[in-house]
């Protein structure tokens, strides 16, 4: 906890559940949520037709957005859960774009030293949260919130940046990170499960007496 606070950011591949567990972290403990912003991105139609031009391009304004996030969460007085950090554009999605040759070394380097100077400034995260599912269950999950942009993405891409998650958390050490295995943990349908996946984090952080107290009937 920084300054009485909390900054607990929640990490995870494409529908594994980041957005409804933020939204559930708001509820039950009154922390201001953060939400990805991916609505008006001026670049993502040329970026779907031409990756390689557009690919850079993309990828700015992502960071961008993300910045101004951290820098209002950072001004922000109450405990905050964020839907994806400024560390996942770096290490799996601009990482991931270097592998598959989306992204030139040069334009690479040039995006590193932006997002280095940055996250200088960016105070990490008390508690990182990732979570996990494998490419069946994000499929299932996928499918059934039905964006019609996402009904083409190959199971091999959501492999790809599971492995990119992997590499990345075992050598991350801003913070703690705290995996949460969902394949059978279905925290937005199932109440029990709900209770579970808030009872853990509410222990990691040490909110425990807190939170039984909310269960109290
Ligand atoms: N633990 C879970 N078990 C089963 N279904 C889930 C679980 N978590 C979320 N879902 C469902 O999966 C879908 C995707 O969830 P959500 O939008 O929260 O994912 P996300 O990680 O925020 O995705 P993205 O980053 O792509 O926006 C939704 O339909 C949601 O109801």
């Amino acid at each position: 906890m920084r300054n009485g606070r909390y900054y607990v950011t929640v990490a995870g591949n494409i529908g594994v559940g980041k957005s409804t567990l933020v939204g559930i972290l708001a509820e039950e403990f009154n922390w201001q949520p953060y939400y990805e912003l991916v609505a008006d991105h001026p670049y993502l139609d040329d970026y779907y037709r031409d990756r390689e031009r557009w690919g850079f391009h993309s990828q700015i304004w992502f960071l961008t957005q993300r910045y101004q996030q951290h820098l209002e969460i950072a001004d922000t007085p109450i405990s905050v859960c964020q839907d994806r950090s400024i560390y996942e554009d770096y290490e799996v999605f601009v990482k991931g774009l270097l592998e598959q040759r989306i992204l030139s070394h040069r334009d690479f380097r040039t995006y590193r030293q932006l997002f280095l100077a940055l996250v200088q400034s960016i105070a990490p995260p008390t508690l990182l949260i990732h979570l996990y599912a494998s490419v069946p269950t994000l499929i299932r999950r996928i499918n059934e919130r039905d964006r019609p942009a996402e009904r083409a993405i190959p199971p091999a891409y959501l492999e790809h940046l599971n492995r990119r998650y992997d590499e990345w958390l075992r050598r991350f050490e801003l913070c703690p990170v705290l995996r949460i295995e969902t394949d059978d943990l279905d925290f937005a349908h199932d109440a029990a499960a709900r209770r579970e996946v808030v009872e853990l984090i509410a222990q990691t952080l040490g909110l425990r007496g807190m939170v039984q107290e909310r269960f109290v009937p």
